[in-house]
């Protein structure tokens, strides 16, 4: 049975430095949350946190309706930011060792690396160690040992960096394949292309602080809307009066608008009409990395 990660109210101060204040959000069975923020924002702080090595100055977090404790910590996934794979030791051993850690008996870990390392192509690295291997799949062992004890959540900071395309898809198969099985899975990046494709719910921190949450269709909704009108006989200025509304460039008969969200767009093209004939009239959404420069420099 697969629960909610519940992040209610931490905060964290490193000396004088407010890394977390008060931060909440959760992550449901089966959703997979993007965490993101501008460097220092706060989110390996709370990933650190969510898994238990690091303790927070107040505020929980809970699995459920437990609070995250050793035996709660065992069945989590973690990918730490640092990596933490031992460099001299062989892959496959490695992988069943930290299998065996996490409570799984030694021939169910054996199944479980081998399944693991074939699915995220790396079956032929296993009798390597791991100081051998490139960046990218050192990577993809550092995910094998956060999946290889079947966890009940799956936290992962920043597991995309420095991943070459097929990886990319590797990886993101992967999360969904979990989040299908109903495990929460949270994980930050800074590709927020890829967070946009992928997420379910997209969290934005910035200085400590939840900024956004939402799906990544709420997001753009709540963001300002651009507006590109040709009205040819319109004069400089026709939309100045309109409330909500403020004009971005006006260049021979074409006009580029900012909407705020509760402006009705159908009352800019009356009021453009009755300049003259509308030629063009098109609607632009932010995207989400239009929507993370708004919200992290509001
Ligand atoms: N061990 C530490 N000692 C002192 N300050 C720290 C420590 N770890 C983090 N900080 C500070 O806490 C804040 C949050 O850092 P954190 O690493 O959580 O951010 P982040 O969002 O993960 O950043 P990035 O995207 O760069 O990885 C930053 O101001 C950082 O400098």
């Amino acid at each position: 049975m697969s629960h909610t990660l519940t992040i209610d109210g931490i905060s964290k101060r490193y000396g004088d430095v407010v890394a977390l204040d008060d931060l909440s959000f959760d992550v449901r069975p089966g959703e997979i949350f993007g965490f993101v923020g501008s460097n220092g924002a706060g989110k390996t702080t709370t990933m650190r946190i969510a898994l238990g090595v690091l303790s927070a100055d107040s505020g929980e977090v809970r699995l459920g309706n437990k609070p995250v404790d050793l035996e709660v910590r065992r069945t989590i996934g973690y990918m730490p930011e640092e990596r933490g794979l031992y460099p001299k030791m062989k892959v496959g051993a490695q992988l069943a060792y930290l299998a065996e850690l996490h409570g799984l008996t030694r021939a169910a870990a054996r199944e479980s690396v081998g399944r693991w390392t074939e699915r995220l192509g790396i079956s032929d690295r296993t009798g390597d160690t791991v100081d051998a291997l490139s960046l990218g799949n050192q990577q993809r062992v550092q995910l094998a040992a956060a999946l290889v004890h079947d966890p009940a959540v799956l936290v992962l900071d920043e597991p995309f960096s420095g991943l070459d395309p097929v990886a990319v898809d590797v990886m993101s198969e992967v999360l969904l394949e979990k989040a299908r099985t109903g495990v929460p899975v949270i994980f930050s990046s800074h590709q927020l292309e890829l967070v946009q494709r992928l997420c379910h719910r997209v969290g934005i921190i910035a200085s400590g602080k939840m900024r956004a949450v939402g799906t990544v269709e709420e997001l753009r909704g709540t963001g300002n809307v651009q507006l590109d009108v040709s009205a040819p006989e319109a004069p400089v200025g026709w939309a100045h009066h309109l409330d909500g509304v403020t004009t971005i460039s006006h260049v021979d008969g074409r006009t580029l608008l900012s909407l705020e969200p509760h402006v009705d767009d159908q009352l800019i093209l009356h009021t453009a009409l009755k300049t003259g004939p509308v030629h063009e009239f098109s609607l632009h959404r932010p995207s989400l990395t239009e929507m993370f420069r708004e919200v992290v420099t509001a």
